[in-house]
């Protein structure tokens, strides 16, 4: 499976911050990994102009269940693709905090863009509390059966993106042990429920990751990549992470 590097913008970076896409583009111009942009919607077919015939793909950060309709403020799976998107995170906690994302309305989001033609990354994590109280798989296990699409023609258009909520932008992480048992066991849950075919569905993990740590945690088996916040925002922190999932 081709691994990936996914950098999350969140509501970061104006025109001026796309020079940071080119110097990734010209320091990795055949990276060994796939690598994902999704800048906020206001650069996104800036970028995807910017990026077209490099490695570099670009993606949204949410989309409305619909393809279309009177939500303002929305953004359809539809108007993603048509401004040159090719995949959509959803699901992170950050929305689901932020706006109330309900399991329900992240499996509607994620069957809406995969009948785009987008890939999904569907985002689940724990609570520190929830870890805490040693109910991580049990919260991981809900959100996935509660969050994922029914059905899945494609594996390469699912991925999961694991993200404790408490590592987000602290820059404290799960140990490697952590991270491999909540990997292994979304693999498990994902076997059960599509078959074998969910073996070549992509698992990233997400929350603190730097160049200081990613070779580590790539080598946790059944970690497929990341989801990068703070560290996808330059060229020099995110190319580095680019680097050392294409050696994992
Ligand atoms: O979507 C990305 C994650 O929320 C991780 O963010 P972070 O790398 O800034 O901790």
């Amino acid at each position: 499976m081709r691994k990936l590097a996914a950098g999350n913008w969140k509501m970061n970076g104006t025109a001026a911050d796309l020079v940071q896409v080119q110097a990734l583009i010209t320091a990795h111009p055949a990276p060994g990994c796939d690598v994902l942009l999704c800048p906020p919607v206001s650069l996104l077919s800036r970028m995807a102009d910017l990026a077209a015939g490099s490695a570099v793909q670009v993606g949204g950060q949410d989309c409305h269940p619909q393809g279309s309709g009177a939500h303002t403020g929305d953004i359809s799976a539809q108007m993603l693709l048509d401004a040159g998107a090719h995949h959509v995170i959803l699901g992170h906690s950050e929305r689901r905090a932020d706006h109330g994302e309900t399991d329900a309305l992240v499996r509607a989001k994620a069957q809406a863009a995969l009948a785009a033609g987008l890939c999904a990354i569907v985002c689940v994590g724990e609570l520190e509390s929830q870890r805490d109280a040693g109910q991580t798989l049990a919260v991981i296990g809900a959100q996935l059966a509660a969050s994922l699409p029914d059905a899945v023609p494609d594996a390469a258009n699912l991925v999961i993106a694991y993200e404790p909520v408490w590592a987000i932008g602290t820059g404290r992480t799960p140990t490697l042990t952590e991270v491999g048992e909540v990997h292994a066991f979304i693999r498990a849950a994902i076997i059960a429920r599509y078959g074998e075919a969910a073996q070549a569905m992509r698992l990233l993990y997400g929350g603190s990751v730097k160049p200081s740590n990613a070779a580590e945690i790539f080598a946790v088996p059944h970690v497929d990549g990341a989801l990068v916040g703070g560290a996808s925002l330059t060229a020099a922190d995110f190319g580095a992470i680019v680097a050392a999932l294409a050696k994992a």
